[in-house]
């Protein structure tokens, strides 16, 4: 579930009517989403998502992720607009928290992608890298391969051992990733976590790409990399599917073509980017109850897509 904080009728009634969006009719929590709280709004003069930030976000990163969702769609990438209210802010307090009202776009999640889908989302994510090309702002990515390998090796290993025996293995993996890493690619915004569940399509067009929380200023074949690792695979990174794979590249490729030594590298960076979700989901495992209402994501599902880069990331990425 996601909504942790409770907005009575008349709050939210006097929170809406800053805004130039018409009268509040309705407004219902969405279930979906761990990190913020999520209403669907309903005005007479649309739907709306009302975002309560909850927890992980800095209200001082605020103005670089909700103004990277105002440039982008206005170089036409598929993303909610922010809702600025009558004063120009886009962003207010309630309740001690800042929230924001975003443009609300139809679509749904795919569960399990088409090649049609998959290339429609490699161009979309290429929109994004070229005009985030002139987003004045940038900020650095946290969770880059350092992170992951300094995470892994601070975990007590006993704690990562009863995740599964093999655990403890990652640590040395993501340091020789971490010290081979390329620091010279071409750079962009990067969404950096774009999986299918942030992926709003009707068909094969991507109508809305969401949760861009953790974007930040790196390489972008390295997000082609965590997208490839996010829709490639079954969910527990059992099995790759080639076309899908083949698909996402070659849609990123209609629009941004890859630079010989993007391509060279995106083996290593998807290595990176499993470790990365390795890491951030083996923090998230340790620190939440084994019967708590979140449900934890496996780090495994993404060890098993590691060591399939391993293996066949040259000739996947040929
Ligand atoms: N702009 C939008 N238009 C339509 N639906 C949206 C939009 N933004 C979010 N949603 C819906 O709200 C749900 C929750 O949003 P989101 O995934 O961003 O939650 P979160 O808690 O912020 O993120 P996360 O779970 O990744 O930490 C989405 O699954 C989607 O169904
Ligand atoms: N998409 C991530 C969670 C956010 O980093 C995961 O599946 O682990």
């Amino acid at each position: 579930m996601a909504v942790y904080t409770h907005l009575g009728a008349e709050d939210l009634a006097q929170l809406i009517a800053c805004y130039d969006v018409g009268d509040l009719v309705s407004a219902k929590g969405i279930a979906e989403g761990v990190s913020n709280s999520n209403w669907l709004v309903e005005t007479t003069r649309g739907r709306f998502i009302l975002t309560m930030y909850e927890r992980r976000i800095d209200t001082a990163e605020l103005p670089f992720f909700l103004g990277l969702l105002d440039h982008l769609s206005d170089h036409a990438c598929a993303v909610p607009r922010t809702i600025h209210d009558r004063e120009g802010s886009a962003y207010r307090e309630v309740a001690g928290k800042a929230v924001a009202l975003i443009e609300y776009l139809p679509g749904v999640s795919p569960t399990r992608p088409t090649p049609a889908q998959a290339r429609a989302v490699g161009a979309a994510l290429a929109s994004v890298h070229v005009a985030g090309l002139s987003f004045g702002q940038e900020r650095i990515n946290r969770l880059d391969a350092s992170f992951s390998w300094n995470e892994l090796e601070h975990t007590d290993q006993a704690a990562l051992a009863e995740i599964d025996p093999s655990m403890p293995d990652t640590v040395e993996m993501a340091q020789a990733v971490a010290e081979n890493w390329p620091g010279d690619l071409p750079r962009s915004v990067i969404h950096s976590d774009l999986f299918p569940d942030n992926v709003l399509m009707l068909g094969d067009r991507v109508t809305g790409m969401i949760d861009f929380y953790f974007a930040c200023t790196d390489a972008m074949a390295y997000d082609l990399a965590v997208t490839h690792a996010a829709w490639c695979f079954d969910k527990r990174g059992e099995t790759f599917e080639p076309a899908l794979g083949k698909a996402l590249v070659e849609g990123y490729e209609a629009v941004r073509p890859l630079e010989v030594r993007e391509r060279q590298e995106l083996p290593l960076l998807a290595q990176g980017a499993c470790l990365r979700f390795v890491a951030s989901r083996t923090e998230d495992w340790l620190d939440t109850p084994a019967d708590a209402l979140v449900t934890r994501k496996d780090p495994m599902d993404f060890v098993r897509r590691w060591r399939f880069y391993v293996e066949n990331g040259a000739q996947v990425f040929a």
